[in-house]
């Protein structure tokens, strides 16, 4: 039976603490139980926040993380150039990757506009499919999200939010810039044993109330990502300021 956990946090930067925290126990005992940790990530501020939090020396109570035995894949990624700043894989690198020692092979990119792959986004994607393999199941995917309740590349009312089957599409026409990007959809989403929402912001609290609620995925994707184990909220209070007391 799956698990929901709600977190109020007054400030983003305890929000990131916390989960930067909660991160490295969850690789911990994923690497005790199956040798490694499979983690996807995410970018944005929270994001991102939280890999610069796991750079910093941890404190005394946190597991030292074992960054040889980790598997990094991505959420989504914008289909940009490979120098671009716009690229979640290079603001996860010059955060945290770039500083310890992580297992290159272990690394999982998903290829750039200027990659293996050139300017074909459809080869791009089909190739992270590869990547991921059959019935991949992540430790933990983390997860931002937007306003109107996006999640990865899954905006409202597209066909990449309805998607039943593939476990990685291309977007051509994202309604955020830029417009190609590639998604793990939720037939991938939703096999990870643990889901990470990392939201801050009283612009982010309508969409906070509708996934407490149920909506529907399609109306506000992020009511749709849950991990067959747990599905984890960290929030600031203004994201959590919709939420029935
Ligand atoms: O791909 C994108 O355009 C953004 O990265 C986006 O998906 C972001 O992750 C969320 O909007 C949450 O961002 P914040 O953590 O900054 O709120």
């Amino acid at each position: 039976m799956s698990e929901r956990e709600t977190l109020i946090f007054d400030a983003q930067s305890a929000l990131i603490a916390t989960a930067a925290n909660r991160f490295a126990d969850a690789v911990y005992r994923a690497q005790q139980a199956r040798g490694t940790a499979i983690v996807a990530l995410t970018g944005g501020s929270n994001g991102i926040g939280l890999l610069r939090a796991l750079a910093q020396t941890p404190p005394p109570d946190r597991p030292a993380i074992d960054w040889s035995r980790i598997d990094l894949y991505w959420g989504d990624e914008r289909f940009v150039t490979a120098a671009d700043p716009e690229r979640n894989a290079g603001q996860a690198f010059e955060a945290l990757f770039d500083h310890v020692p992580v297992d290159p092979d272990r690394v999982h990119v998903i290829a750039a506009s200027d990659g293996e792959f050139g300017d074909d986004i459809e080869a791009a994607a089909a190739a992270y499919a590869e990547q991921l393999g059959p019935g991949i199941a992540f430790d933990v995917h983390l997860l931002g999200m937007g306003g109107e309740g996006h999640i990865n590349s899954l905006f409202p009312h597209t066909a990449a939010t309805a998607e039943k089957t593939l476990p990685v599409v291309a977007v051509t026409d994202s309604p955020k810039p830029p417009p190609r990007r590639i998604t793990l959809t939720f037939p991938v989403i939703n096999r990870s044993r643990e889901v990470w929402f990392l939201v801050s912001g009283d612009e982010k609290a309508e969409a906070v109330a509708a996934a407490h609620r149920g909506a529907d995925p399609l109306d506000w994707p992020c009511a749709g990502a849950q991990g067959t184990e747990r599905t984890v909220w960290f929030l600031d209070t203004g994201a959590a300021s919709q939420l029935p007391t």
